[in-house]
């Protein structure tokens, strides 16, 4: 293949990948007799109610594993990060509907096997690919976390929790890339060590009690990993560096205040944490639609969307979870979340390797 034609290749537009998990009905649903309003066919599609038909680019019902979903949609995600490609994973859904369960962004430390959520399996991958790769001549490898909240607007880093949110910010540099200053990265150098610090840090996320989930994350949690790698160049004694980035994104919950029974800071909360899940919306329906694509895309209306500027309509491969809880007494809430998904079907990013 000549050179141009694998320009060409890498600059091919990518769709973001959306697919909606519904995991199952809890206890404590089953004790209020809710039942399952939600109907799977086998396919890309589910029914919610009588009629409202929803395609993404697959569906998980509740009887789906952990290991399907992470293989099926986020394990190419961490090829592409060792040939340099930028990948993000978002987990979407009212409080409870199971994000943290599929991201595994929680206290992993009792769970199962085959419980484990995604991030645990992306860690597990990447350190068994750089073990096979070890004996690959002449290259070098280097590996570093961050862990990152937004909580009412404000960033913590999760990994250095006495940081100051105050000197955190977001900023672009020249290229159009985002980065973090104040935050500090954590190189890790094996499996035991990147684990303890996603442990570590989801001990300092916000976490509360809503009339939905006892156990509830308040916030936007970034998990994120950078692989940098010095290859030797093609035929030539220099090297060059690939770079990539993997952003692992545990939304908050994205119900309406009433329902979870908020008040006073938890009220406040649910308004700060919707106008960052509002952003996220505006910037998603912008990015599907193709002049504003070109024009104006809101991405300061919030950190949040900030943060995610180069992964959203930008450099990175991205794939959307919508979590959804199937009991009726959901319905108004799983109906919001499917139609929000609806809407990230359509931006494209346009991957590319970052040397
Ligand atoms: N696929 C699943 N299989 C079995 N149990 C699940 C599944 N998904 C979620 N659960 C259980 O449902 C409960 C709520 O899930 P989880 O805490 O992941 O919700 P959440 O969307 O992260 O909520 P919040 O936004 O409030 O943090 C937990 O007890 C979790 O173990």
């Amino acid at each position: 293949m000549g050179e141009e034609e694998e320009e060409e290749e890498e600059e091919e537009a990518l769709p973001v990948r959306v697919v909606a998990r519904a995991r199952p009905l809890l206890g404590v649903e089953t004790v209020l007799s809710c039942r399952s309003c939600v109907a799977f066919s086998g396919g890309a599609s589910l029914v919610l109610g009588k009629d409202r038909v929803f395609t993404f680019d697959a569906v998980y019902p509740p009887s789906s594993s952990q290991e399907s979903i992470y293989s099926e949609w986020v394990k190419p995600l961490v090829d592409g990060c060792f040939q340099g490609y930028n990948a993000t994973v978002l987990a979407y859904g009212q409080t409870g509907a199971g994000k943290t369960y599929t991201m595994g962004s929680g206290n992993n430390s009792c769970r199962l096997e085959e419980e484990m959520g995604i991030i645990p399996r992306v860690m597990a991958d990447m350190f068994q690919r750089i073990e096979e790769d070890r004996f690959l001549s002449g290259r070098e490898l280097e590996v570093r976390v961050s862990y990152i909240e937004i909580y009412n607007e404000e960033m913590k880093d999760l990994l250095h929790p006495s940081t100051s949110s105050k000197s955190i910010a977001i900023r672009e540099r020249g290229d159009g890339k985002i980065v973090l200053t104040g935050v500090k990265e954590v190189q890790v150098n094996s499996l035991e060590e990147m684990q303890r610090a996603l442990d570590e840090g989801s001990l300092c996320r916000t976490v509360a009690g809503t009339m939905m989930n006892n156990q509830s994350s308040r916030s936007h949690s970034i998990f994120t990993i950078t692989i940098d790698q010095q290859v030797p160049k093609r035929g030539g004694k220099s090297r060059e560096l690939i770079t990539a980035k993997f952003h692992l994104v545990d939304l908050a919950g994205s119900e309406r205040a009433k329902r979870t029974g908020n008040v006073g800071v938890r009220l406040k909360e649910s308004v700060n944490i919707n106008s960052g899940l509002l952003a996220l919306g505006n910037v998603i329906s912008a990015l599907g639609d193709e002049k504003k694509r070109a024009t104006h895309v809101p991405y300061r209306e919030s950190k949040l969307t900030r943060m995610l500027q180069d992964s959203l309509g930008g450099n990175s491969r991205t794939v959307m979870i919508a979590c959804i809880s199937p009991a009726d007494s959901s319905f108004e809430e799983t109906l919001n979340t499917l139609k929000y998904a609806n809407r990230a079907r359509n931006i494209k990013n346009v991957p590319i390797i970052n040397r």
